[in-house]
């Protein structure tokens, strides 16, 4: 049985409605042109959502535009660039079944006729109303005649054109579905690209959020071998809202849970997820990896990593990302200022100032100034911090488990004991390597100068708490500065830490990476790279995967695959495709001890069982086609 496909042009086919595009040109002079706007897009939602007669809201229009026929032009113009982007990216769709496909529009064939003509549409397949002008050429009214210029005039329109076959009615208006509820359309796919109608979605057979996933569920040829909208992306932990925005806008399906999971939650949300985003919280676990069957990714939104198992990930060809720079300025200022604070003892002053007690003292109170700082640590925050706090007047010492060069006139020392002994602060930045456990314990702050301070905006577990609350209470330390502990929850709420209630002590709920600045950077930055590789298949800065940079493809269908570095699995694949005569138009291979990740590009289509075959070579882990 034949199909047709029927069109609602405005906010389908276009993003826009072209009526307030009009207003935009014909009231660009007029001082009332904002309210004049407003009241036009208002009596369009009435006439769409069938509050008001359709022949009412034209009227009513027409009248406020003040629209003459030189008008119509500037429009055409306009909405040229305004195709919806899915159906500019499909256009062999409409050029291939050009027969089967009609537009039925209670807009103008005066605009619609020359935006559809680029999509192979002819003017006969356009049915839509037709304006009236005066004999100078101004828009007065419109063909009162026409079956479209009156409500639900779509209906019989389509019921006129005795179309032979299943019709499949594709708007974002209700009086598109009405075809549906009249039995005249077979099939009403509610079209949420550019606008979501409550009423329409209410009533659709399926909601299309672009042309993508309606050829997709009609397999029918299509540009994009997976409608992104299909792919679903689960973002924790409060991840900046422009993370949402990034994704969402291009295409992807985006939720979004405040704080961290467990592993039994993480598991049960996973189940349809293809990319899950989280910070430093989120334990993502080899259980995790291997009851996630859709993941292909995973975004570390700050810079540890440690908190997802990366071998597991890799070994199931889940490409890991991160933020490695985002957050360094935020931790780089909270630690000088929080060196600052403690040398001052200006927690101990406010605390006691806030129960009441005025207590002027210079009394262990010294300036930052010629003071040996010691860092532990001597990565991007390390480093940062070295140049700022020289900048101030210190006197910076650094100890790296690696040969790190020096920056301005910071001293390297060779071992953590000799930094400890020097120190008049020691501020840790290493990483969040498991074998830094308790790296500060008893032996080494028994090492630090009596009277030294502690900062830790690192990892929790790489003080010994209880030795450093011991270290607090006898004095032997004046004062720390603690952002981060070995346990901490899920969500914001209750939380004890054995360091409370010290004096001198500034407990702050892991936040040196929480700036606005930082976040948003991150929001900005990790989005990136993994719609870089969702979209195209590139792992430039991945953490866990063989990096590779591709070409932009044009013209040709793009295969991924992620395999077990073993011998022969490339032969096998380039068999693949020479047995199904498939030219090569460009392939890039790279390679770490476990994993092989190639991409090859060919510029014929393929079929089904090419696909099947690849999926069948013997050490795949994966395997995705992008277009
Ligand atoms: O790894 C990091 O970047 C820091 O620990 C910050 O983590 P967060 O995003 O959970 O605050």
């Amino acid at each position: 049985m034949s199909k047709y496909y029927i069109f609602d042009f405005d906010s389908t086919l276009t993003k826009v409605e072209a009526l307030d595009v009009l207003a935009e040109i014909t009231l660009a002079n007029n001082p009332r042109k904002e309210e004049i706007i407003e009241e036009i897009i208002k009596i369009t939602n009435l006439g769409i959502d069938g509050e008001i007669s359709f022949t009412q809201s034209l009227e009513r229009r027409i009248k406020l535009l003040n629209a003459k026929r030189s008008d119509l032009e500037l429009l055409i113009k306009a909405l040229k660039k305004r195709v919806s982007p899915s159906i500019e990216r499909n256009k062999e769709f409409f050029e291939t079944f050009s027969d089967n496909i009609y537009v039925i529009s209670a807009g103008f064939k005066e605009f619609i006729v020359p935006i559809v003509a680029e999509y192979n549409i002819p003017a006969d397949r356009v049915f839509a109303n037709t304006f009236e002008f005066s004999a100078s050429g101004e828009i007065i009214g419109f063909d009162r005649d026409n079956i479209l210029s009156v409500h639900n005039g779509k209906i019989e329109c389509l019921q006129n054109l005795q179309l032979d076959g299943e019709i499949q009615m594709i708007g974002d208006g209700y009086s598109d579905y009405v075809t549906k509820e009249a039995g005249v359309a077979h099939k009403f796919f509610a079209y949420t690209e550019n606008v979501q109608r409550e009423k329409t979605i209410q009533n659709a057979d399926h909601i299309t959020p672009n042309l993508d996933e309606f050829l997709y569920i009609n397999d029918l040829p299509r540009n994009i071998s997976y409608p992104k909208n299909r792919i679903k992306m689960l973002l924790l932990e409060n991840i900046h809202a422009d993370a949402y925005e990034k994704f969402s806008t291009d295409g992807f399906t985006v939720e979004t849970v405040s704080r961290s999971l467990s592993e039994e939650e993480l598991i049960e949300k996973l189940q349809d997820v293809h990319v899950l985003g989280i910070r430093s919280k989120t334990q993502v676990t080899q259980k995790v990896i291997e009851n996630a069957p859709r993941l292909l990714a995973v975004g570390a939104f700050c810079i540890g990593t440690k908190q997802i198992d990366l071998n597991a990930c890799k070994e199931n060809g889940i490409v890991v990302f991160n933020a490695p720079y985002s957050n360094t300025r935020s931790v780089v200022e909270l630690a000088i200022g929080e060196i600052i604070m403690l040398m001052r003892s200006v927690f101990q002053r406010s605390t006691e100032l806030h129960n009441g007690q005025w207590n002027k003292t210079a009394q262990g109170s010294r300036e930052v100034r010629g003071k040996k700082l010691g860092i532990v640590g001597y990565g991007n925050i390390g480093k940062q911090l070295s140049v700022l706090a020289e900048a101030l007047g210190m006197d910076v010492y650094y100890y790296d488990v690696e040969d790190k060069l020096a920056l301005g006139n910071a001293t390297k020392l060779n071992s953590l004991a000799d930094l400890l002994a020097v120190s008049d602060v020691v501020t840790l930045h290493v990483d969040d390597n498991a074998l830094n456990k308790n790296y500060i314990g008893e032996k080494e702050i028994s090492q630090m100068k009596d009277g030294a301070h502690l900062v830790n905006l690192s990892r929790g577990f790489v003080v010994d708490i209880p030795a450093l609350t011991a270290a607090l209470k006898s004095g032997k330390l004046a004062g720390a500065a603690v952002d981060v502990y070995p346990e901490e929850p899920r969500k914001n709420g209750d939380f004890i830490t054995e360091l409370k209630g010290l004096s001198n002590v500034i407990l702050t709920p892991h936040v040196g990476g929480s700036t606005e600045e930082a976040q948003r950077d991150i929001a900005d930055f990790v989005p990136g790279k993994i719609m870089a590789y969702i979209n195209s298949g590139n792992t430039v800065d991945a953490v866990n995967f063989p990096n590779i940079r591709l070409p932009k493809q044009q013209n040709a269908h793009r295969f991924l695959h992620i395999h077990e570095n073993v011998s022969g699995v490339m032969a096998n694949i380039n068999k693949v495709v020479a047995e199904y005569g498939l030219n090569i138009v460009g392939q890039y291979l790279s390679t770490d001890p476990k994993v092989g990740y190639v991409i090859t590009d060919v510029d014929k289509d393929y079929n089904q069982e090419v696909i099947q075959e690849l999926k069948n070579v013997e050490g795949t882990i994966r395997f995705r086609v992008l277009y």
